[in-house]
């Protein structure tokens, strides 16, 4: 029996699977780290808290599972998106990473604007200046750290980061360049001209690979450490949503998943290009050559429950480990007690701004309906709810784009819950479905490794081997409609509440 590694550098932890050669999970290993806020709507990590969490879950899977390093074939990476790391000559790093859902760029898309043009930043990039993606920190970066900027000798994505640990080499691949801003999304090659307006020099990206492709093998070093072999290939991976689609089996078109990760996302399949023109959701190259996909964005999903325990719910964390549960499956079963509609408690889940559909830095989160009756568990509920109304969002405007599903795949942290994933099967109107193998972007992640070492033929013929459906969610009519009128005053309540945010920004 052969077998595959996936790694996936998450915002909350990096999670490392092994499987076997048909899927099945044999070791799974996770480790959490910090996310810093050094202000309000700033985000960073430290790249060496990945690098120490792969390392580290590397050799314990190698060590419980027991397999003959020789016979894992290939490790595929994955992980979140967009977040800037830069490394001196001695590829050592210079500064903690600003990730995905850091706000701190609204200056620098006007001036991505501004330098390139509204327009023609959508025809190369397929994507509007954001201000959590690549190219707009490196802005910043050159503004405001220009010495940090001169030690610059190369910039990497945080799975990027992750292959040069395990590799030595400097590359990406086409999923996750997507994100930086700098890509030609069209033809999956970095943009002369974005680059060139932008005064970036090429020689500081890596490579671009498509991701199934070998980028390199394990240095002798790390095979010492962690217990793999150098013969182990490392192929491209995906960033966290493209390899997520791979592993829950999003490979065609008609087909689209929801993920509740520390952010949330809905994620469809895409063989033609397809942009929304008024920029809110993103366009970005699958894991699958020759394809695109499309996803609306919610910042602060699994952020905003981990928010809310880790702030007001010390003793429930108690509980649950007197009673050898997890603190999140607790959760679920004080939600599940609760009233629909969090007993008309609305929760906006803006706490690190908002990319779908409002594209606003400045947004933050509201509970709004708070009364004397109001007890924990319903703002647990609550905030649940509110981050499904803004996956429901998400969902509208793939369907304005004429994208729809009849079912929906569902995974991340918060996929596993099966009181969350039915109010995703209430509020869509559709069946939402689990995969077997419960980590989405690390099996994608070793499936892109098969496709690369040659033990499948394609990523589609890969996914009909390997995916297996697990739990299904169906519509129950009456929360349904329940939700569509509560969805009608959240959707209000921003409308309501966007110059006031503007106006608190502004302090
Ligand atoms: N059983 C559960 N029920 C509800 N939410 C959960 C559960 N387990 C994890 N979560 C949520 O999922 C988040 C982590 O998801 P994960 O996909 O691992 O994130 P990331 O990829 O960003 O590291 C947590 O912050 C938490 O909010
Ligand atoms: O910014 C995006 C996608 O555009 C996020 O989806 C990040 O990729 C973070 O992912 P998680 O850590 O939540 O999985």
């Amino acid at each position: 029996m052969n077998y595959l590694i996936g790694i996936d550098v998450g915002t909350s932890a990096t999670k490392t699977v092994l499987f076997d050669e048909k899927g099945s999970v044999i070791a799974f290993e996770s480790k959490e780290y910090p996310l810093y806020q050094p202000k309000n709507g700033w985000a960073e990590q430290n790249p060496e808290d990945w690098k120490d969490a792969t390392l580290e879950t590397l050799k314990k899977v190698i060590r419980i599972s027991g397999v003959k390093a020789e016979r894992i074939k290939g490790i595929g990476l994955s992980g979140q998106m967009h977040g800037l790391v830069m490394l001196d000559k001695n590829g050592e790093v210079i500064r903690p990473s600003i990730i995905w859902c850091d706000q701190r760029t609204g200056a620098e898309v006007e001036d991505l604007n501004r330098i390139i043009g509204r327009e023609r930043l959508i025809e190369i990039t397929a994507n509007p200046a954001l201000t959590g993606w690549t190219a707009a920190k490196i802005l910043w970066i050159k503004k405001n750290e220009p010495d940090n900027y001169k030690k610059c000798k190369h910039i990497l994505l945080p799975k990027d980061y992750i292959r040069y640990v395990l590799t030595g080499e400097f590359a990406t691949e086409v999923s996750d360049a997507s994100g930086m801003q700098l890509l030609d999304v069209p033809n999956r090659c970095w943009s002369d001209e974005v680059l060139q307006k932008l005064n970036i020099d090429k020689a500081l990206l890596g490579k671009v690979y498509e991701s199934y492709e070998i980028t390199g093998y394990i240095l002798p070093q790390v095979a010492e450490i962690t217990g793999l072999t150098k013969e182990t290939a490392v192929v491209g991976g995906g960033g966290d949503n493209a390899a997520a689609a791979v592993g829950t089996g999003i490979v065609r078109d008609g087909t689209a998943f929801t993920t509740i990760g520390t952010s949330g996302v809905v994620y469809a399949h895409s063989s033609k290009l397809t942009i929304d023109p008024k920029g809110r959701v993103h366009t970005c190259c699958s894991a699958v050559p020759g394809a695109w996909h499309v996803m609306g964005v919610t910042q602060a999903a699994g952020l905003s429950l981990k928010w809310f325990k880790d702030n007001f719910c010390q003793d429930y964390i108690w509980e649950a480990e007197k009673q050898g549960m997890g603190i999140y499956d607790l959760l679920d079963k004080y939600v599940t007690d609760t009233k629909i509609g969090g007993d008309k408690l609305i929760y906006l889940p803006y706490l690190m701004g908002e990319r779908t559909p409002h594209l606003d830095p400045n947004c933050r989160g509201v509970f709004f309906g708070l009364s004397a009756i109001h007890t924990k568990p319903d703002m647990i509920r609550s905030i649940m709810e509110g981050v499904s109304f803004s996956l429901n969002d998400c969902n509208h405007i793939l369907q304005e784009m004429g994208i729809y599903v009849e079912e929906m795949m569902a995974c991340g942290g918060g996929g596993k819950s099966s009181v969350w994933r039915q109010m995703l099967a209430d509020m869509y109107q559709c069946r939402v479905k689990t995969v077997k193998q419960e980590e989405g972007p690390a099996l994608g992640a070793a499936i892109l490794a098969g496709v690369g070492t040659g033990m499948f033929e394609s990523v589609e013929k890969a996914c009909d081997l390997l995916i297996e459906e697990d739990k299904s969610n169906i519509l129950i009519k009456e929360n349904a409609e329940k939700y569509e009128q509560l969805y009608e005053i959240y959707k209000k309540l921003y409308l309501d509440l966007k110059d006031t945010f503007k106006q608190l920004d502004e302090i």
